[in-house]
């Protein structure tokens, strides 16, 4: 059996009790300094017209964060409370609302993410279908909107993927940022701004088949032109269509798509790849 530590005497407990009081000052007073630049950044427009929200930039700080955490704290404590303290930071730049597809049958996985992502105080506007959530932040109602992950099931209507208006609208993060290794996402958040590359990407590409393109062909083009498809799905109603999430940051100009030779093809998004749980 290995070694149990011995339970801190009282007088030990009292005092350990002290220390934790003087670490919750330490910590309360740097967030109180964090929130004060952030107040001054909103302030003097220090961003100018660039957007409030950086997803790129968040998922930076929660890598370099999980690359130094090391002792008892557990890497999902450390996502949970800087997620809290992001999501504190946005509504102070201004009025940031999460549009989340709560349609019947999606088990409230989308407005489970986005609190997970978006914290627990940041105001959810609940909408009927993902295409509703998309039309909240093409309106402007919405800063961002969280979907649940395209899957291939055949129904009547189209996918959100499928009518989602990009490039105004981007795919900017994959959900959740903590996830098992090589786990599909749960879900994508979508906004009207341009993703920024954090170095470890992945992107998705909305793809209209020709009429050879069956799935396993079109993940073949894909991987010879570099790009090997983490997944693919196609659905064939009401209009054929693929999406394939693939590694990296894919922009416009990128030359492995040049030459694909899909009738029609876009990017939906690129985004920090979510980081392992252990
Ligand atoms: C503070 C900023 O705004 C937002 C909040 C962030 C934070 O709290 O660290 C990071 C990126 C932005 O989404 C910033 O742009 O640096």
């Amino acid at each position: 059996m290995p070694d149990q530590p011995t339970p801190p005497a009282p007088a030990d407990l009292a005092s350990l009790r002290v220390e934790i009081d003087r670490i919750d000052d330490a910590l309360h007073d740097l967030l109180m300094r964090r929130s004060d630049l952030v107040a001054h950044m909103a302030s003097a427009r220090l961003k100018g017209s660039a957007p409030t929200f950086r997803p790129g930039r968040e998922a930076l700080i929660l890598r370099r964060l999980l690359r130094r955490n090391q002792g008892a704290l557990a890497r999902g404590a450390v996502v949970r409370l800087w997620r809290e303290i992001i999501a504190a930071s946005l509504a102070q730049q201004g009025q940031f609302t999460v549009a989340v597809s709560a349609m019947a049958g999606e088990d409230g996985v989308a407005t489970r993410l986005a609190r997970a992502h978006f914290g627990l105080l940041t105001p959810l506007r609940a909408q009927a279908t993902p295409f509703r959530a998309l039309a909240c932040v093409a309106g402007g109602e919405a800063a961002v909107a969280v979907l649940p992950a395209p899957d291939e099931a055949e129904r009547p209507e189209p996918a959100w993927w499928m009518q989602m208006e990009a490039p105004r609208l981007r795919v900017v993060a994959a959900l959740p940022f903590l996830a098992p290794p090589d786990a599909p996402a749960e879900g994508y958040a979508v906004a009207t701004l341009s993703p920024e590359p954090t170095g470890r990407d992945r992107s998705l590409l909305r793809i209209e088949p020709g009429p050879d393109h069956t799935r396993p062909r079109i993940a073949a083009i894909l991987a010879a032109a570099g790009l090997p498809p983490l997944w693919l799905i196609r659905r064939e109603s009401p209009v054929p269509m693929a999406l394939a999430e693939v590694p990296g940051f894919l922009s416009e100009d990128e030359p492995r798509l040049a030459s694909l030779p899909f009738p029609r093809l876009q990017i939906l998004g690129s985004y920090a790849e979510p980081e392992p749980e252990e």
